[in-house]
C-alpha cells in the first residue's frame, strides 16, 4: 500500500507512526491487545451507560481476519458482559483484568466467587447505600465501587475499598482504576493474560501490540515492550505510564482500525 500525510497514523511521532503503519502493512507480524473502556469506548457515566458504535464489532472483526486472529480483548470488565458488547463475533478475551480468560480454542476459564466473598459484596452493597451516587459493581469474583457521578466520595470509597480489601484477605487485590476502585481476584494481571495470549498460535512469534487507558493497563505494556512490542495510551501523554505512544482519544483509535481495516 502507499501511505500519505492525510492517513490518521501521519499525525503523531515517528516511533507511533511507525508501529501504525507496519501493523496496516503487515497484519501477520502483530498480535493486538485492546482494552475496553476509555480505549475502544468512550468512557460513559456508569459502567451500563456504555455506547458501542454500531460498525466496531464488524470492524474488529476484520481486523482480526486480516491478523489472522491474533486480536484478543484484555479487560476489567466481566468476560461475559465484554463478550455481549462485540457480539455477534467473538474474540480471544481476558477478563477481570487477567483473572478470567477464553483462548482461540474456546476453552473458557472463569473465577468462582465463594459464599465468603458474595456475603463481603452484600455487605460492601449495604454500607455503599450512605454514600449517594457511588454505584456498586457486582462482577461476580470482583466488586468495582464507582464515585464518577460522586467525585466528593473519593477518600471514602478509597478507604472502604481498603478495609475490604483485608477482609476479602490475600486472593484478592485493590485495583485503582478512572473514579473507580475494585477488588479484584490478585491471582493474574493484565500482564499474565498477554503473556499467555503469547505463548500460543495464532499470537506466538509475533510483535505485541498493547493498547489501552489506565491503571490495570500498565502491566500489559510493560510485557509488551519487553517482548520487543510495543504500547500505546489513549488519552494524555503521561510520564509515569510505562506507554511508548499515545494516542488522544477512543474515537481517534477507532477511526486509525477503521482506516487499517480499508488498507491492510
Ligand atoms: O479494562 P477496561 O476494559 O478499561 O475496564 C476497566 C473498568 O471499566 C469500567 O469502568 C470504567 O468505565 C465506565 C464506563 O465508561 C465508567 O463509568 C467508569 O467510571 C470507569 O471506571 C467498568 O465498569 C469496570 O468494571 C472495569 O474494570
Ligand atoms: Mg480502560
Amino acid at each position: 500500500m502507499t501511505t500519505d500525510d492525510s492517513k490518521p497514523f501521519a499525525r503523531k511521532t515517528p516511533a507511533l507512526d511507525a508501529a501504525l503503519r507496519d501493523l496496516v502493512e503487515n497484519p501477520l507480524a502483530w498480535a493486538l491487545f485492546l482494552d475496553i473502556d476509555g480505549t475502544l469506548l468512550d468512557l460513559a457515566p456508569t459502567p451500563d451507560a456504555i455506547h458501542v458504535p454500531a460498525e466496531l464489532p464488524e470492524n474488529l472483526h476484520h481486523l482480526s481476519t486480516r491478523m489472522d486472529g491474533a486480536l484478543a480483548i484484555v479487560t476489567g470488565r466481566a468476560l461475559l458482559y465484554a463478550d455481549e458488547i462485540f457480539q455477534p463475533f467473538e474474540f480471544p478475551i481476558a477478563g477481570l483484568h487477567g483473572g478470567e480468560m477464553r483462548g482461540t480454542d474456546g476453552h473458557l476459564l472463569l473465577v468462582e466467587a465463594p459464599t465468603a466473598f458474595a456475603i463481603l459484596k452484600g455487605n460492601l452493597l449495604a454500607e455503599a447505600q450512605n454514600m449517594p451516587d457511588v454505584l456498586v459493581e457486582d462482577k461476580g469474583a470482583a466488586v468495582a465501587l464507582h464515585y464518577r457521578l460522586a467525585p466528593s466520595f473519593e477518600q471514602e470509597v478509597e478507604a472502604l475499598m481498603r478495609r475490604y480489601a483485608k477482609k476479602a484477605g490475600p486472593d484478592w487485590t485493590l485495583q485503582m482504576g478512572k473514579k473507580v476502585c475494585e477488588l479484584r481476584p490478585a491471582g493474574a494481571s493484565k500482564a499474565d493474560a498477554l503473556e499467555r495470549f503469547m505463548a500460543n498460535p495464532p499470537f506466538r512469534g509475533r510483535r505485541p501490540l498493547a493498547i489501552g487507558d489506565d491503571l490495570t493497563d500498565e502491566t500489559m505494556f510493560a510485557t509488551a515492550n519487553a517482548m520487543g512490542g510495543y504500547s500505546i495510551r489513549i488519552g494524555r501523554r503521561s510520564a509515569v505510564s510505562c506507554a511508548r505512544g499515545t494516542i488522544q482519544s477512543p474515537q481517534d483509535l477507532r477511526d486509525y482500525l477503521a482506516f487499517a481495516i480499508e488498507n491492510s
